[in-house]
């Protein structure tokens, strides 16, 4: 079939082309290759172009663009972009910027190569392209809210799968031997390696394909796949499986920095600090909702304590009471209402209703929901974290 059908034998193809072996030999040694393929993949020592201008690397394509762009505009952080084919745009907000749209894997590569200083990704392209560590590379922001997934294994649910549950079981099944070793169907070969030989497996086989990894073991071309997961939708519809200790590595997007740039280019930390504090703010936001409410009560304090014994109530830092004003009859002027005031709180997104009804339970009258925009903290602690790993103890922000 995979004959008369060009895509078929494209993937046929490309998942028989084994990356870690030589063409004739078909077991690998994990725990061997792994230290080959670091060293193939570490950063060539290219001295970067000279720029005066700072530049964030943007997937240019696919969901992680569309999520990343949203995110910057939620920040005001509008990206401009002149012609659709160009690969270069800016942020009015942030003249200093360049923004360059890139392919996700190439983000990584310009970071680590110092063409880019900044780059939005996910983590399991960065764990793949980088080795997921802090090394030449810094994540500042390891959870931008969007694109969350994990790479997971997923192995067949029938045949001599049946009975397979649980890493140990796969990795004890007598069929992988030198001339027979386990056939993983990934894209990331680096995850991979690394994943394999620290679980112990001796006897295993990347094989490359670029989609539709899931045909994979249907078509007898592997025998299980390690790849991408979120809804777990996709796995179930091919006949696979999730097995206990075969989910790898969490990833949603994440802000990476080049960690030479990050003290050596002017304006650069002045930078990162407005993007960390503006993500922090948005994203914090976004879990909350604000809410005011008039409230029963004999004294500010009594409404603020009875809102204290409510964990759902409690807010940020606990709640604003105010005086409830209303218009005096007699004189046109006004009073405080006596027994009434205002309370604002915030209140997780996810228990708004039960908010509500707590709220009415403690003497709540009227209760008014608004969307938060931003939360600015004081300070955002992935901000200190970063002057920290750094080592700068006297950065002062403008
Ligand atoms: N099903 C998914 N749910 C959430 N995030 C995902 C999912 N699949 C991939 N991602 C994230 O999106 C990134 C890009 O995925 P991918 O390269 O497959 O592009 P895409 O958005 O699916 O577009 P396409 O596959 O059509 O090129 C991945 O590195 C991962 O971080
Ligand atoms: O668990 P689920 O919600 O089903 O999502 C998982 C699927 O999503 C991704 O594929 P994508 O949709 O990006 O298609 P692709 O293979 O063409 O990249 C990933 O490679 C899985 O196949
Ligand atoms: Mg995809």
């Amino acid at each position: 079939m995979a004959q008369n059908n060009p895509a078929a034998s494209r993937l046929l193809h490309s998942l028989r082309r084994p990356v870690i072996c030589q063409p004739r030999q078909h077991v690998c040694r994990v725990h061997a290759s792994l230290r080959q393929r670091e060293n193939e993949s570490a950063p060539a020592t290219i001295k970067p172009v000279e720029r005066k201008t700072l530049r964030l690397a943007v997937p240019s394509k696919g969901r992680m663009a569309e999520d990343t762009l949203q995110l910057l505009k939620d920040c005001q952080l509008s990206v401009y972009k002149p012609n659709p084919r160009q690969y270069v745009a800016s942020i009015s907000q942030m003249p200093q910027l360049e923004v360059w749209f890139q392919r996700a894997s190439d983000v990584v590569r310009k970071l680590q190569y110092g063409d880019v200083d900044l780059g939005i990704v996910g983590f399991d392209m960065f764990s793949e392209i980088a080795g997921g560590r802090d090394s030449e590379l810094v994540v500042l922001h390891d959870a931008l809210d969007f694109g969350q997934c994990y790479l997971a294994l997923g192995v067949p649910m029938g045949g001599k799968f049946a009975g397979i549950n649980t890493l140990d079981e796969l990795r004890s099944m007598p069929d992988w031997t030198e001339t027979t070793p386990l056939r993983v169907v990934t894209g990331y070969h680096n995850v991979a390696r690394r994943f394999f030989a620290a679980n112990g497996f001796e006897h295993v086989v990347l094989l490359s394909a670029d989609g539709a990894l899931e045909a994979a073991p249907l078509m007898g071309s592997a025998d299980i796949i390690l790849d991408l997961v979120s809804t777990g939708i996709t796995l179930r519809e091919n006949n696979l499986k999730q097995i206990e200790g075969g989910r790898i590595l969490d990833s949603q997007g994440v802000l990476v920095a080049n960690r030479a740039a990050l003290t050596s280019r002017e304006g650069l930390l002045e930078t990162v600090h407005e993007l960390i504090e503006r993500f922090e703010a948005h994203l914090k936001a976004d879990k909350y909702y604000s809410v005011v409410a008039n409230m029963r009560g004999d004294s500010p304090e009594q409404v603020a304590s009875r809102i204290m014994t409510r964990e759902t109530l409690k807010g940020l830092q606990g709640p604003t009471i105010s005086p409830v004003y209303t218009l005096n009859d007699s004189d046109n002027g006004c009073a405080a209402q006596h027994g009434f005031y205002a309370c604002v709180i915030c209140v997780p997104k996810n228990c708004l209703y039960k908010s509500v009804k707590e709220l009415r339970e403690i003497g709540g009258s009227g209760v008014l929901v608004q969307p938060m925009t931003y939360i600015f903290d004081e300070e955002p602690a992935r901000w200190r974290q970063l002057l920290d790993k750094l080592g700068i103890t006297d950065f002062k922000a403008s």
